[in-house]
């Protein structure tokens, strides 16, 4: 077996590329309108905005769950769409007549490998998000935060390049929240995969993301573009930190000023 070889240039080339992005359904005026951007591989990157901006849509144009009206995705590092993204959606959507192994299975099993072998890496997938033990469970037996960690091990399960995360701790309280966060940059940092995370929280954004993309709306696009250069681990003191409070109030200054601008246009 001979190693991969890359070049810088390889590096250097993000992993998702939109150009001049729009979408309007039917005849209504755009949802999003001309959006240029590139993220980064291995980055993670937040969309925030208040409700109605695009968010939404834009995630699933990039999951190719809606077509654009004009420009385009790309991925210039080749690896395509269909098999290297996964989607955590805020509803946990398990099966409900299915164990959490069987839920975390299903990926695998439609991408054609054995009930076994399936089983063994969704065992995995469960240990890594701290379900160990529910292997067996049905998501009726599961608390809420236990049902999006079923959820997010079954986006990991096929080793994704790239994770689209719709809100998902939104429906979930303070708490178990700050430690779904806590086991999400874990993850990320251990098997580095691009994440995409759309919240209404800058609380959320400053917590988690290097970047913080704040959408403006009516049409969706980026108003600020701002980088949190905090280092990782991100511990739980970094929530009082001096930082922290800096990086949150020049984001909430963003949503803030956003805001102002759509109410003048309105
Ligand atoms: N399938 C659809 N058909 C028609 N209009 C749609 C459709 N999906 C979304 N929209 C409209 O597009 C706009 C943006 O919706 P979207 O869900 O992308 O925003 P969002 O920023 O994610 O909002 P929220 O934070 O409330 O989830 C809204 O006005 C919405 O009504």
């Amino acid at each position: 077996m001979h190693a991969e070889t890359k070049s810088p240039a390889d590096d250097a080339r993000p992993a998702l590329r939109l150009h001049g992005l729009s979408k309007r359904y039917g005849s209504a005026a755009p949802v999003l309108a001309g959006i240029d951007l590139d993220i980064a591989p291995h980055s993670f990157v937040s969309l925030l905005g208040p409700s109605g901006c695009g968010k939404s849509t834009l995630l699933r144009l990039v999951a190719g769950l809606t077509a654009p009206s004009g420009g385009g995705i790309e991925w210039p590092r080749g690896a395509g769409r269909d098999a290297r993204v996964s989607f955590v959606f805020q509803e946990p959507t398990l099966m409900p007549w299915a164990t959490a192994a069987r839920n975390v299975a299903l990926p695998l099993r439609l991408q054609g490998l054995t009930a076994r072998e399936a089983r063994a890496r969704a065992t995995e997938a469960l240990a890594a998000v701290g379900l160990a033990g529910a292997a067996d469970a049905y998501p009726r037996e599961l608390s809420g935060g236990m049902k999006m960690r079923v959820s997010i091990a079954r986006a990991l399960v096929t080793q994704p390049e790239l994770l689209l995360m719709d809100e998902p701790f939104a429906a979930l309280d303070e708490i178990t929240r700050q430690k779904l966060s806590d086991d999400l940059l874990r993850l990320w940092q251990a098997q580095r995969f691009t994440t995409l995370f759309v919240t209404h929280s800058v609380f959320e954004s400053v917590f988690l993301a290097q970047r913080i993309l704040v959408m403006a709306p009516r049409p969706g696009r980026i108003s600020a573009d701002l980088a949190v250069g905090e280092p990782y681990p991100r511990t739980p003191a970094y929530r009082t930190s001096a930082p922290y409070a800096e990086h949150s109030r020049r984001a909430s200054d963003a949503l803030a000023a956003t805001l102002r601008d759509a109410e003048v246009a309105a």
